[in-house]
């Protein structure tokens, strides 16, 4: 008797399910929902699984009695238990190689994420400083160039060369009905770790975790993607584990149709969604941002979300020298690496610039940028030079320094130019050597900068302790990886600042999707650099500091910077059920407001209606 009616009320809320809204689509509804899975495929699925802290009521009514032990522990209970595992790791590999302990830190991170969504994100927002090394830059190289070995099982997307013609279709495979936020390479330039093929879609993994992490985009909304077109990396090709197209890459045109029909399908399934492109080699870094930039909503994070951070960097070593902004103008910045990222810091910063009052004596000729790439310094004496690095490569005029020729190494620009700022963006670790620090103690500045910005920490041009030692205590240091602060005596810290585009792109990302805008403008990354770099007081920054710990709290300043310039630039055309014109009544504090409000945050919801 007792059984009947418990099978005809479980097949009544099967009938009830199949009719409930699909997941994902149903999860951002406040309140009760109902779930439409059972049992296993419940303790299955990382969204729905709250693991042992089912309570009894959802135990009974989902199937899921007798599948899991009797005890029911609160959600404080399980976030203890994984905080105390992943603390007794860390003693437990104490003294092992840094790479050991680093991938055995992912791998207990990756399971939780594989297993429940709603702790592992609740652990990585509260304990961001400690994890993103480990989800993100430097773990996250480790994990690209081990990736076919650490593979269990997917996540993410892959496209391939193969898949021509078929990508309109594929794009309905993927689960969700929405997706908010992409994140795409084609693994081509994976940090500074070169071709790395399909296992560089452990970036767009990372990416994405820090936008869930820091802008509170909802995780069944994103999506990672691989594009594999092949790859140049011999040692891979030879490899028998490698996951990726054993061939050689595509290139010109065959290249440019697999990355449109791929952009045209996502276009056409999540038209609103932002796209960004992650880690591209230079010419297709650029090539795709002039091809996509005004007929989609995407944006290149190496090429913009880097310059933007690094001009918060810039503008913050003029501050540090108790110099009003506008001296700007007069800073000598020595740049190694005229890459993707290299040159979008010099468009940026090169703008910035050319808004400042004073600039009118000369203009666009007024250059106070040294560029070195592999062959030394670039002058317009270098053949063939590319038309958006000529820009930038030094001439003959009067104001040039004598002597510094094409091709000039890294030590002699330093020792002539004496610049304010000494910049790497060249992916070749350890080429800020001593006698190039030591050159930079002469430094016109009396805080001379030295950002060592490439990735991973093997990559970094020159460490803190380097720069504390050879250039002096007044130096300020910023890397792209992170460094621990450098203890200088007498109660003194030279501060190791991590200058990486984590602290832009969830807010590019986040305020571009709450604008609803058709594309994303330079006037709305000039937003968002301009808001990171007025974050910091001139308190921190007297003392080294130049950026702030990556956070929610930053994010919605920068996310509503960026809807804010889009709503002036009527680009806008609103969120959900927010409109243009709702948009544009919003005080700048009724916009972060509005973008904090619009976070994600993890915590299990009931999977049955308690009616
Ligand atoms: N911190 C951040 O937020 C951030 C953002 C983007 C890129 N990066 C890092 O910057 C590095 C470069 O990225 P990219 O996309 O510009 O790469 P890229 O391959 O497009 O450019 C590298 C440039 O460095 C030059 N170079 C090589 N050896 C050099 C040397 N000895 N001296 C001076 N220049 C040299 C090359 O000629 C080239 O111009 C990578 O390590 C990447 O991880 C960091
Ligand atoms: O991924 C990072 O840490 C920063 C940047 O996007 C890079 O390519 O190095
Ligand atoms: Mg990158």
């Amino acid at each position: 008797m007792w059984r009947s009616a418990a099978r005809r009320s479980s097949q009544i809320r099967r009938l009830l399910s199949s009719s409930a809204p699909p997941a994902g689509a149903g999860a951002a509804v406040p309140g009760p929902c109902i779930v439409h899975k059972r049992g296993n495929d419940i303790l299955h699925d990382p969204w729905y699984n709250k693991d042992t802290a089912f309570p009894m009521t959802e135990r009974d009514r989902l199937g899921l009695r007798g599948l899991l032990p009797p005890r029911v522990m609160s959600f404080e209970q399980q976030y203890e238990r994984f905080i105390n595992s992943y603390r007794s790791l860390e003693n437990n590999t104490r003294g092992e190689p840094d790479s050991i302990v680093a991938l055995a830190k992912w791998r207990i991170l990756n399971r939780l994420h594989d297993r429940n969504e709603t702790l592992y994100y609740r652990v990585l927002i509260d304990n961001i400083k400690d994890f993103a090394p480990i989800i993100y830059t430097p773990t996250v190289g480790l994990v690209c160039e081990n990736y076919s070995g650490l593979f269990r099982r997917p996540r993410g997307m892959y496209f391939s060369a193969k898949d021509k013609g078929e990508m309109m279709s594929m794009i309905y495979n993927w689960p969700a009905e929405k997706v908010d936020m992409i994140v795409v390479t084609d693994g081509s330039r994976i940090l500074g770790l070169g071709d790395l093929g399909v296992q560089g879609i452990g970036i767009p993994i990372g990416k994405l975790d820090v936008y869930v992490a820091a802008a509170g985009i909802n995780p069944q909304k994103v999506l990672p993607i691989m594009l594999d077109v092949g790859t140049n990396n011999e040692k891979l090709l030879e490899d028998k584990l490698y996951l990726g197209l054993r061939q050689p890459r595509l290139e010109g045109e065959e290249y440019l149709a697999v990355v449109d029909e791929f952009m045209e399908a996502v276009h056409a399934r999540w038209p609103k969604a932002v796209v960004q492109f992650e880690d591209f080699q230079m010419k297709w870094a650029f090539e795709t941002l002039q091809r996509y930039r005004n007929r989609f909503c995407m944006f290149n994070d190496d090429v913009q979300g880097t310059a933007g951070v690094a001009l918060a960097g810039l503008l913050g070593a003029v501050r540090a020298q108790g110099r009003p902004l506008q001296d700007f103008t007069n800073q000598k910045i020595v740049v190694a690496g005229a890459g993707s990222a290299g040159i979008g810091v010099l468009n940026m910063a090169k703008q910035a610039m050319l808004r400042m009052p004073g600039i009118h004596r000369t203009g666009e000729g007024h250059n106070q940028f040294w560029v070195l790439d592999k062959d030394g310094l670039i002058t317009k004496d270098r053949e063939g030079l590319d038309s958006a690095v000529a820009r930038f490569a030094r001439g003959h005029g009067p104001d040039e320094i004598p002597d510094l020729h094409e091709g000039a190494s890294l030590v002699e620009v330093v020792k002539k130019v004496k610049p304010h700022v000494l910049l790497g963006l060249s992916g070749v670790g350890g080429i800020f050597n001593e006698e190039v620090l030591k050159a930079m103690k002469e430094s016109d500045s009396p805080r001379p900068a030295v950002f060592a910005m490439s990735n991973p920490t093997t990559k970094a041009e020159c460490t803190p302790d380097d720069v504390f030692k050879h250039v002096g205590e007044n130096a300020i240091f910023a890397s792209g990886s992170p460094f621990g602060n450098i203890s200088l005596g007498n109660g003194k810290t030279g501060y190791a600042n991590q200058a990486n585009n984590m602290y832009l792109f969830p807010g590019i990302g986040l305020g571009a999707l709450l604008s609803g805008a058709r594309h994303i403008s330079d006037g709305m990354l000039q937003a968002a650099a301009e808001c990171l770099a007025s974050y910091i007081t001139d308190n921190e920054i007297r003392k080294g500091i130049l950026f702030p710990s990556v956070s929610r709290h930053i994010t919605a300043q920068v996310g509503a910077a960026v809807v804010r310039a889009a709503v002036s630039e009527d680009l806008a055309e609103g969120c959900c059920d927010v409109g243009p014109r709702e948009l544009a009544s919003m005080s700048e504090l009724e916009t972060v407001d509005y973008v904090a409000r619009k976070m994600w945050y993890p915590v299990y919801s009931p999977l049955v209606s308690d009616k």
